[in-house]
């Protein structure tokens, strides 16, 4: 979740074949808008939750939100100031949610981590990163044992913000408006497989209005809790 210096990873066959895989499904799936950039992948599709499914996942988040946290220990408040909680992975509405996320990709859904869901204030962000684990920081050999590489990212706004609150790759060039209902999921290895730094993100500080979202995390192998 890092941005340090040096190689995050190295290329993996596994890797790559889930990225060609899913790849090739969504190019096939009418819905969905591949995104202008050579340097990574990533697809938008609007209105994939229609307004009563987003109000549904915003009174579960407002219902459950704490302070957001960091995989990395790098010891800054600052960096992610957002609120956040683990979505109930049982409850109906976010099952059918989860499932229907992991069809659209292709990915089984046991390799899904729990669909985190988060709230932005005026003035809250997250800060540029990458979703993909660094294997050079301390917390890998953890990750590895519990599914391994994150590989594909789907996000969901379930809100329109009145200002601020963009996606932005800003290596890839992209920036993207948060509009209710609209999913967005992008490959965070290249096509070697390998972590692909390009994919680096920011959830743009809201300047007017507050942001809702919910973030699926893919897996190389199937997901196993931590604790
Ligand atoms: O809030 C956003 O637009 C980005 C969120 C994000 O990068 C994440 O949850 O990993
Ligand atoms: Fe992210």
């Amino acid at each position: 979740m890092t941005t340090r210096i040096g190689p995050p990873g190295h290329p993996s066959p596994v890797r790559r074949f889930i990225g060609e895989q899913v790849q090739a499904r969504l190019d096939a799936d009418p819905r969905m808008e591949r995104l202008p950039t050579d340097l990574a992948v990533v697809y938008r599709c609007r209105n994939y939750l229609d307004a009563a499914q987003c109000k549904q996942l915003v009174a579960m988040i407002d219902a459950d939100r704490r302070p957001s946290t960091l995989l990395s220990d790098r010891g800054d408040t600052a960096f992610r100031t957002s609120e956040s909680c683990d979505m109930d992975r049982w409850a109906p509405a976010v099952r059918a949610i989860d499932e229907g996320i992991a069809g659209l990709l292709g990915i089984a859904p046991e390799n899904a981590e729990t669909m985190q869901g988060q709230r932005y204030a005026v003035g809250q962000h997250f800060r540029p990163h990458h979703d993909y684990f660094h294997e050079n920081e301390s917390y890998w050999p953890v990750m590895k044992a519990s599914g391994g590489q994150r590989t594909w990212t789907a996000m969901i706004y379930l809100n329109d913000v009145e200002e601020g609150g963009a996606t932005w790759f800003p290596q890839a060039g992209l920036r993207v408006a948060p509009q209710r209902g609209l999913l967005l999921a992008w490959n965070n290895m290249a096509a070697d497989g390998s972590p692909n730094p390009a994919t680096l993100h920011e959830g743009s500080a809201v300047t007017e209005g507050v942001k809702y979202i919910v973030t699926k995390w893919f897996r190389e192998a199937p997901w196993v809790a931590a604790g």
